[in-house]
């Protein structure tokens, strides 16, 4: 009976610490887990502050991040300002010497692009520019470089002008559609470098639908575009906007492709392939065969420039009308330069003339400064923890470079808000040596297309200024009507929303150039 009421007793103290011990290693690390944390590892850079669970998944900026961000690192002290969502970080810098410090001096580290999970959906899988860092984006960045080097594009000259005169006839014939004629201008020389295809004049599949294949996708890709960038099992669920957009993307994308590549099969066929790089790569795989992904990386290259590349030059191409037909003073004073150094019988300028016109000079960049196309450029992801200015910058942070503050510095630029051409001269009244345009990124990642983007754009400026005059519209009783301010920013490109002006020849002198440049062209 002893026996029996010990083991009893035994049994039931047993169940007992059975019970009460994982009870209490519970409560303990409940306690605990309630309790301060004692972190040894240094603070995440500061930001608005996260709420439970969601972190500051209500906080990311969906309209102008850019500026949003901006205004954070003022109102936190810091050029470097974190948010957290879900187990994500997002590191945002807004002082050039940290992105210089992180994307260049360190670029070995800082060359990845996060992974964005809707871009194969949208059917992007092509662009370079968001294609991680890796032997597939190496072979590509290569092939870009080599069609877009200083020399190659110095080559694309008689393109550019021709372009430029189709563009001006446009103007000239149908100014309210100004628009559709510099995108023409922008995506015409991809298009002829890549497949020696000639878009038609207005309205054309190729550029178009390249337009907006882009646009559509990009508001799929941005973080802020998506939960299925968040939430990647997302992008399979059917009926959302995600997918409906997605296969609007892919079906523009598909009208895009459809009639270049038609063009090149056909030189190719016709043993004419040696007039676009696609067609030369062609004729050497048929003459000696290619790598297994030399083809299709030519291929990525080709839309990356036609789609992609383009969109960033026509966010700066619509600026440029904008600040133009809103600063008349401006357009004087580069005017006043434009007959000065073309003489007194008006011809068009070239890129010749580009370093006797250096007001035209610093319109460029200004443009550029004051509305860099991609403002938050193009993410980065950290591959490790690190700590940096005693910050941590934890692994797999995607981090962000906010060109569009560091182009808007008070510290590097007095009165960074207003267009003011002026700014890029010395005393002495010569450029000053603020050349480099922090809108073309930075590093191993740096934008291949500058140099093409710079003599487009460039030319563009020069002639259209020195033909044709740019006012806002006027109405019944010849007031001016005036333009909005508005810009577009979100997935990662900024653009001026819709607007119309008078474009109009400047003289009558100068609408017999441009109705000459149309005989002779047409
Ligand atoms: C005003 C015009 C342009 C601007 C402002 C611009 C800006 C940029 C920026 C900010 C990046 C990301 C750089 C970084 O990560 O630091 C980039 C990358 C790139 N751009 Fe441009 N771009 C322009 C025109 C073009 C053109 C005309 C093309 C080609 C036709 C082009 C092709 C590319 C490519 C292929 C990349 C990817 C580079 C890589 O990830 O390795 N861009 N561009």
């Amino acid at each position: 009976m002893w026996d029996d009421q010990f083991h009893l007793n035994v049994s039931s103290y047993t169940s007992l610490l059975r019970i009460a011990l994982p009870s209490a290693l519970c409560a303990v690390l409940l306690v605990r887990a309630a309790l301060p944390k004692k972190s040894t590892k240094p603070p995440l850079p500061p930001g608005p502050k996260p709420l439970p669970i969601v972190g500051n998944a209500l906080d990311i900026p969906i309209d102008k991040p850019s500026k949003k961000y901006a205004q954070w690192a003022k109102e936190y002290n810091s050029d470097i300002v974190h948010l957290g969502a879900f187990g994500n970080h997002f590191i945002i810098l807004h002082n050039l010497e940290d992105v210089e410090e992180l994307y260049e001096r360190r670029a070995a580290t800082y060359s990845d692009r996060p992974p964005i999970h809707t871009l194969e959906l949208v059917g992007f899988g092509y662009n370079v520019a968001f294609m991680r860092a890796g032997a597939r984006w190496k072979l590509r960045r290569q092939y870009a470089q080599q069609a877009m080097r200083a020399e190659a594009v110095r080559e694309l000259r008689p393109l550019q002008e021709k372009s430029m005169n189709e563009m001006l006839i446009g103007l000239l014939e149908t100014p309210h559609r100004f628009e559709e004629h510099h995108h023409r201008l922008i995506i015409s020389l991809p298009l002829g470098l890549m497949y020696n295809y000639t878009p038609s004049l207005l309205r054309d599949p190729a550029v178009d639908a390249a337009v907006e294949s882009f646009e559509v996708g990009m508001k799929v890709i941005s973080p802020e575009g998506s939960m299925a960038n968040v939430f990647p099992s997302l992008r399979h669920v059917p009926w959302t906007w995600t997918q409906r957009l997605a296969n609007e993307t892919q079906r523009l994308g598909r009208i895009m492709k459809r009639g270049p590549l038609s063009k090149v099969q056909d030189d190719v066929s016709k043993g004419a392939g040696s007039s676009s790089l696609l067609g030369q790569m062609m004729e050497k795989k048929g003459l000696m065969g290619l790598g297994p992904d030399e083809e299709d990386a030519w291929f990525d290259v080709a839309h990356t420039m036609q789609a992609g590349g383009s969109h960033m030059t026509i966010s700066a191409a619509q600026t440029f009308f904008y600040l133009i037909a809103t600063h008349p003073d401006v357009q004087a004073k580069a005017q006043k330069e434009l007959d000065n150094v073309l003489g007194s019988h008006p011809r068009l300028p070239n890129l010749d003339d580009r370093p006797s016109l250096p007001y035209i000079e610093a319109i460029y960049r200004e443009v550029l400064r004051w509305a860099p196309s991609a403002p938050m450029g193009a993410p980065r992801v950290a591959p490790e923890e690190e700590v940096y200015k005693g910050f941590l910058i934890p692994k797999g942070s995607i981090i962000m470079a906010n060109i569009w503050s560091i182009t808007h510095d008070e510290r590097r630029y007095t009165d960074p808000l207003s267009f003011n051409p002026d700014r890029f001269f010395d005393e002495e009244g010569r450029l000053n040596g603020d050349d480099r345009v922090l809108a073309y990124g930075f590093g191993r990642r740096l934008c291949v297309g500058r140099y093409l983007a710079s003599n487009t754009l460039w030319l563009m400026m020069a002639t259209i200024l020195a033909s044709f005059s740019i006012r806002p519209k006027t109405d019944a009783e010849g007031r001016e009507i005036p333009i909005d301010d508005d810009f577009e920013e979100g997935g990662f490109i900024t653009q001026k929303t819709p607007f119309q002006c008078d474009i109009t020849p400047r003289s009558a002198e100068w609408r017999d150039v441009l109705e000459n440049i149309k005989t002779s062209e047409l």
